[in-house]
C-alpha cells in the first residue's frame, strides 16, 4: 500500500513510498512501516524516534512538538486517536458484524456468551479478550484484554480471512483511553457495570467511567446501538451518553424496557429466569448459577438482537450456553464433599457477586481464598477484605500476581478491611487449608486469577510468570 493511500497529506516526494507494516514499538520496526511514538507510563516513545527511522520506519506519527529527521512527521495532539485511524486503513478487512462491550465487571463472559449465541444461530464468530481469541474451533492466548491496536486490527483482519462473520470484543478502560480498539464499524456496544478498579491509571470514577464511555461517544457507529445493563448504579449516566450521541438504546435487566428480567430463582444446576421481550414473555432454564451470570446472559442476548437475531430464537438458546471459563467454574469436589468454584472476583464488587451467587447453593459456610494483584489499583484492597469479611464464613488472604511488590504488603493491605482473616501468603497452601477446613455442607470459592495459568513475581527485567492454575491445584489438593 503506498502512502499517500494512508495520510491525508505528505511531502508529494513521498506519497509513492510503500507502507510495509505499522508498529508502535520501535523493536519491532522493518524498512517501510510507520512508527506510532507515544507518551506513556513507563517510557516516552518519542525517545525511540531515531531509532525507529534507523530502522526503515519512513513515516512517524507523534505529537507537533516530536522531533522526526529522515522520515515524515504526522504530527497531531493526539498521535494515539491518528494513528489509530492510519491502522483502520491499513488493515480494511474485519468481520462484518463486530460488537464490543465495557464494564468493570463480566466483559469477558458476555463476549463469550455471544460468541456461542451466534454460532448457536448458525454464524461463525470469535470473541477477544481477556481469555484471547476464541472461535469455535480454536483459541489463542494474546496477554492483554486489549491488545494494543496493530495487534487487534491484525487479529480482526485475520478473523475475517478465516471467515469469521461475527466477531465480540472487549473494550477495557485502558484500551479505551489509548485508543487500541478502533477503526472498524462497531454495530452493537455493551456497558454491563462500574465499581472500583483501576483507580491507579484513572484516579477517581468519574474519569473511570468517562473513559469507559467513549465506547458510545466515539467507538461504536453513529447509527449503532448501545445495550445497557439497567440494574446499575452507574447505568442511568451510560444511559444519558448513548441518548446524547443519539443512538438506539436497550435497555436490559429487571428495570429494563427491551429485555426485562421478571424472575429469577435458582435450580439445582442453575436457574429458572422469566424475561419479557417487548410482547413475548418467555421462560428459560439457564445452566449457570448466579445473578451475575444471568445479567451477562441478558446483555449478550441484547447484543445478538441488536444485531439482528431472532429475540425468540436468541432468548430460547440461553437454556444451551457453556460455562465461561474461570467463571464460577467448578473444579473439584473435596474429599469430605464440598464443592470447589474457581472465580476471576478481582475487585469488590464480583468478590461480593461470586459469594452471592455460591451462597443460595450452601447449606454450611462459604469459604474464600482471595488476594488481589501487585502493581494495580490499591485502594481496591481493603475494601476487597471488608466484602470478603462480610460475605465469606471463613476467609483466607493469599497472593495473586504480586507482581514488582513486596507480597506480605498487598496481604497486610488487604487485612485492613479483614482483620479476622487467615493470611497464608503460599497460594497453593491456602487451597489445601481451605480445601481442609471444608465440611460436606459447605462451598469453597478460590477466587482471583480464574482461566489464569501462571503467578506474575517481580516486575521488569525480573519479571517471571511461576506456572500455577488454580483448577489443577483445586483438583491435586482435594484428591
Ligand atoms: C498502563 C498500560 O495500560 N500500559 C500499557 C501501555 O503502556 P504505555 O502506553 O504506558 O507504554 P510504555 O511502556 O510507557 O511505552 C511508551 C511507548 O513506547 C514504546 N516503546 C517502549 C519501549 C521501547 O523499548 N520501545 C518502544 O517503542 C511502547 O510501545 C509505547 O508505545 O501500552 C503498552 C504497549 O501496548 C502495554 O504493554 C502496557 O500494558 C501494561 C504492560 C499493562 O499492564 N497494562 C494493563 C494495566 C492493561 O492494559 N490492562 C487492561 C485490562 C484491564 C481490565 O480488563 O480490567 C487490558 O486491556 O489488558
Ligand atoms: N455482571 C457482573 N456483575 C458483577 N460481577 C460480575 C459480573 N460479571 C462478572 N462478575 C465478576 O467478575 C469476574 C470477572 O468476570 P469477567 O472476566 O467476565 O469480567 P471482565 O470484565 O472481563 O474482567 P477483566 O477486567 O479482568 O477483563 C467474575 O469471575 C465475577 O466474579
Ligand atoms: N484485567 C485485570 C486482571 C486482574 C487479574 C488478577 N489476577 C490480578 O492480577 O490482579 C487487571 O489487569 O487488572
Ligand atoms: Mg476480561
Amino acid at each position: 500500500m503506498r502512502l499517500s493511500a494512508l495520510l491525508d497529506t505528505m511531502p508529494a516526494r513521498d506519497a509513492d513510498s510503500v507502507v510495509t507494516g505499522l508498529a508502535i514499538d520501535h523493536r519491532k520496526v522493518a524498512p517501510g512501516t510507520i512508527f506510532g511514538a507515544f507518551v506513556g507510563e513507563r517510557f516516552n516513545g518519542e525517545d525511540f524516534i531515531p531509532a525507529a527511522v534507523g530502522a526503515g520506519a519512513i513515516a512517524v506519527v507523534a505529537r507537533p512538538e516530536a522531533k522526526v529527521a529522515g522520515a515524515v512527521h504526522v504530527a497531531d495532539a493526539n498521535p494515539r486517536r491518528a494513528f489509530a485511524r492510519i491502522a483502520a486503513r491499513f488493515f480494511p478487512r474485519f468481520p462484518a458484524t463486530c460488537v464490543a462491550v465495557t464494564g468493570t465487571n463480566g466483559k469477558t463472559s458476555t463476549v463469550e456468551m455471544t460468541r456461542q449465541l451466534w454460532r448457536m444461530a448458525g454464524f461463525h464468530a470469535a470473541s477477544i479478550g481477556t481469555l484471547g481469541i476464541t472461535t469455535s474451533n480454536d483459541s489463542a492466548s494474546t496477554g492483554l484484554t486489549t491488545p494494543d491496536i496493530v495487534t487487534f486490527l491484525t487479529n480482526m483482519a485475520g478473523l475475517a480471512a478465516e471467515g469469521v462473520t461475527h466477531a465480540a470484543f472487549e473494550a477495557s478502560s485502558h484500551g479505551l483511553d489509548q485508543y487500541r480498539t478502533e477503526g472498524l464499524p462497531v454495530k452493537a456496544a455493551a456497558f454491563t457495570n462500574l465499581s472500583h478498579d483501576h483507580l491507579d491509571y484513572h484516579g477517581d470514577m468519574d474519569a473511570y467511567m468517562a473513559a469507559k464511555m467513549r465506547l458510545f461517544r466515539e467507538v461504536v457507529d453513529a447509527d449503532g446501538t448501545a445495550v445497557i445493563w439497567s440494574d446499575d448504579p452507574w447505568s442511568p449516566a451510560a444511559e444519558h451518553e448513548a441518548r446524547e450521541r443519539g443512538l438506539r438504546i436497550m435497555t436490559v435487566g429487571a428495570h429494563g424496557e427491551d429485555l426485562r428480567l421478571i424472575a429469577r430463582e435458582p435450580t439445582q444446576l442453575g436457574q429458572s429466569l422469566t424475561i419479557a421481550a417487548g410482547p413475548l414473555t418467555r421462560k428459560v432454564t439457564l445452566p449457570l448459577i448466579g445473578a451475575y451470570q444471568a445479567a451477562n446472559a441478558l446483555v449478550a442476548a441484547g447484543l445478538v438482537i441488536a444485531t439482528g437475531g431472532d429475540s425468540a430464537q436468541t432468548l430460547g438458546n440461553l437454556a444451551r450456553l457453556q460455562p465461561v471459563r474461570g467463571r464460577l467454574e467448578r473444579a473439584a469436589i473435596t474429599r469430605a464433599g464440598a464443592p470447589v468454584y474457581i472465580d476471576y472476583a478481582h475487585t469488590p464488587d464480583a468478590i461480593e457477586a461470586a459469594l452471592d451467587a455460591l451462597r443460595p447453593h450452601a447449606s454450611g459456610r462459604l469459604i474464600l481464598v482471595f488476594g488481589a494483584g501487585g502493581d494495580r489499583d490499591q485502594a481496591k484492597r481493603p475494601e476487597m477484605g471488608r466484602v470478603a469479611a462480610a460475605k465469606a464464613d471463613v476467609a483466607i488472604i493469599t497472593d495473586d500476581n504480586p507482581r514488582g511488590e513486596d507480597p506480605a504488603a498487598i496481604r497486610d493491605a488487604i487485612a485492613v478491611g479483614a482483620p479476622d482473616a487467615r493470611v497464608i501468603g503460599d497460594r497453593r497452601a491456602a487451597i489445601a487449608a481451605a480445601i481442609a477446613e471444608a465440611r460436606a455442607d459447605d462451598i469453597v470459592c478460590i477466587a482471583g486469577k480464574g482461566h489464569e495459568q501462571g503467578q506474575i513475581v517481580g516486575a521488569g527485567d525480573a519479571m517471571r510468570v511461576i506456572p500455577f492454575d488454580d483448577v489443577t491445584v483445586a483438583r491435586e489438593v482435594a484428591a
